[in-house]
């Protein structure tokens, strides 16, 4: 049995179906992510995983326990960080975790004892004495998530942890997950910003309009999605810079349009992506070849090519896949 499992989840607001028959199941030290675009229905199904919503139809099993008729007994296994955090004035970071470690029932020395290990697990020991209201965003998410441990939780329900961080900071989220992962713990994590998740998760989900479109681990969706395209994509970097670089940058994208199977040609940070349209029943070889005729399209016209190789899949290709281009 899965820690978590999900069967048939629905819920309705009058005519809306906000979540439609959504199953999936999670292990513990597993870290599913949430993939959907705004209004998917991530924070319901969230919500309602944290008890604090009851679902139209549908099961939700945590350690066997149902979070619909026994919401009491499965909520100290669970702990749950909204989109929304809200801190309150003038308190400081250790009294705010103290209040929380009251509120889950936790008394004396052992209460003591579990905010003194979340600071220190969430590295906030150092900042103890500032008041939340003071702290970088990244650190006030910190205190967000050492918040939902206190109690420690077997699952972890986090809905859009990364929203607004910079790239430190979600780098140290996700290390504070991974770690969080392997002491058993089983994470879901929300986000609509689908390349962070890549990095951070083991499985996901992928859900639009309250319907799971695509589920299973990060590598097999980049290689179903991969497997559904007759497009092959190449990245083409130049040597050019100063005044005409520019110059260079527009030869070589009007060149690629020029070449018969390039479909478009759009920048990509310092690069160019290209996508290449192959005959239905293309393989490998096929693709190779078109790209080698491409490359020697460029280089015969003098631009100073000094990179040219296929472009990975990212997760953000596997969404636009399974969800047909219908979402950004
Ligand atoms: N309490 C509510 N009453 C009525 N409709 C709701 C309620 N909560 C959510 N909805 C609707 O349900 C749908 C799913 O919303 P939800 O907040 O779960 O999406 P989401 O994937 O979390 O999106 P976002 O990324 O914008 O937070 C939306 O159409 C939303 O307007």
């Amino acid at each position: 049995m899965s820690l978590l499992e999900v069967k048939g989840l629905r819920r309705d607001y009058g005519s809306l179906r906000a979540v439609d028959d959504v199953s999936f199941t999670l292990e513990a030290g597993g870290i599913l992510g949430f993939i959907g675009p705004n209004g998917a229905g991530k924070s319901t199904t969230l919500r309602i995983l944290a008890t604090l919503d009851v679902p139209t139809a549908g099961t939700v099993l945590l350690d066997g326990t149902s979070l619909v008729d026994a919401p009491d007994r499965a909520r100290p296994l669970l702990g749950y960080m909204p989109d929304r955090y809200g801190t309150y004035d003038d308190v400081t970071v250790r009294e705010f975790l103290d209040f929380f470690a009251r509120a889950y029932g936790l008394k004396g020395a052992q209460r003591n004892q579990r905010v003194d290990s979340v600071m220190e697990f969430t590295g906030l020991g150092p900042l103890s004495e500032k008041l939340t209201t003071e702290l970088s965003k990244g650190m006030r998410q910190r205190v967000a998530l050492g918040r939902t441990l206190l109690h420690d939780p077997r699952l972890l329900l986090l809905d859009e942890p990364a929203d607004g961080l910079d790239p430190r900071a979600r780098i140290e989220l996700r290390e504070l997950l991974r770690a969080l992962a392997d002491q058993g713990k089983a994470v879901i994590i929300s986000s609509h910003i689908l390349t962070e998740l890549a990095e951070i998760c083991d499985s996901c989900v992928i859900i639009e309009q309250g319907r799971l479109l695509a589920q299973g681990k990060v590598e097999d969706l980049l290689r179903q999605s991969a497997g559904t395209s007759r497009v092959t994509e190449l990245t083409v970097r130049l040597a050019a810079a100063g005044d005409e670089a520019e110059a260079l940058w527009a030869r070589t994208e009007r060149t690629l349009l020029e070449q018969p199977r390039v479909k478009d040609v759009s920048r990509e940070g310092s690069a160019l992506r290209v996508r290449l349209e192959l005959e239905a029943d293309a393989g490998p070889a096929q693709a190779e070849a078109a790209a080698a005729a491409l490359l020697a399209a460029l280089v015969s016209q003098g631009l100073p090519v000094c990179a040219f190789s296929p472009r990975e899949r990212n997760l953000e290709d596997a969404f636009m896949t399974v969800t047909k281009g219908r979402v950004a």
